[in-house]
């Protein structure tokens, strides 16, 4: 592991959750929560809700028993530098950028994650889909949000969700700080996320990310609101569409899977001076 002094960056985003993809072709970048942080600062950094590390399943040991079914991990790290399973932005944009890049073919590929192997389809342009894995409903719980309570569906889509469906307008809650939760029921932390119904198979969403507090989207998050919703309405499964402050994706809930569809952009690229981030 090396801690070189500049490191090369692109900047992406899909529904405007936004990352800092950091290719590490060799494995060996020492990727520590301080750096993470850093880097993720919108004021003394580049700037993002997370980072994407690519780099080769085969020389990850948490995921190498993947790199037969998927050649490159997205090792995904959100702003405060804690680790997650999963990102279901992120893996859209991780897969834009490895066909930008020239290290995927557009078409169907596989990303190594903690959560398992995604399989993501994508052309030369346009929205991205990602076979989610079979969302798993593991009961109810609350979550106290600027002073009030919130039942919710608590939803495994890889990392853990509370999504909790409300008449309040989503809009107007104050989401400045982290919502408490049963530690009991959520040991490693939870997303949670509040949702309206907006009419047929449409919600309004809005979320606050462990490890990286209010976003603009969050697609694992997407996924588990679509479950909240379709239980709600008596359904397992169907086509939802999910609107978050940056934009809206498509969820379609089917018997054994969840499929996530929507865009993923590749806005800037760089060089970060790691050494001035972190003295
Ligand atoms: N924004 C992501 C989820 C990122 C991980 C999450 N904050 C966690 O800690 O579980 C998404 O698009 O799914």
């Amino acid at each position: 592991m090396h801690s070189p002094e500049t490191l090369r960056f692109v900047k992406g985003h899909g529904t405007q959750n936004d990352f800092v993809i950091l290719p590490d072709p060799d494995g060996r970048l020492d990727l520590s929560p301080e750096l993470v942080a850093a880097i993720c600062d919108r004021r003394a950094g580049v700037g993002a809700d997370g980072v994407l590390r690519v780099v080769p399943a085969k020389l990850c040991p948490e995921v190498a028993g993947q790199a037969g079914e998927a050649e490159w991990f997205m090792d995904y790290r959100n702003a405060d530098g804690s680790v997650a399973e999963m990102c279901g932005n992120g893996v859209r944009v991780f897969a834009r950028y490895l066909v930008e890049a020239g290290l995927a073919a557009p078409g169907e590929l596989g990303v190594a994650t903690r959560a398992g192997v995604r399989r993501v389809r994508l052309g030369a342009t346009g929205d991205v889909t990602v076979d989610m894995g079979l969302p798993r409903v593991f009961g109810t719980s609350r979550a106290v949000v600027a002073g009030r309570e919130y039942p919710g569906v608590c939803v495994d889509v890889g990392n853990p969700h509370l999504a909790c469906l409300t008449d309040e307008p989503v809009g107007g809650i104050d989401l400045t700080r982290p919502p408490s939760f049963d530690p009991a029921v959520f040991p490693q932390g939870v997303n949670v996320e509040l949702l309206n119904r907006a009419g047929g198979r449409r919600v309004a969403m809005r979320v606050y990310e462990r490890g990286s507090g209010e976003t603009r989207s969050c697609g694992t998050g997407t996924v588990a609101a679509a479950v909240a919703a379709a239980r709600a309405a008596g359904e397992t499964t169907g086509a939802w569409t999910v609107e978050v402050p940056g934009g809206e994706v498509r969820v379609t809930l089917e018997e054994h899977t969840a499929f996530l569809t929507g865009p993923a952009v590749l806005v800037a690229e760089g060089e970060i001076h790691a050494a001035a981030l972190v003295a």
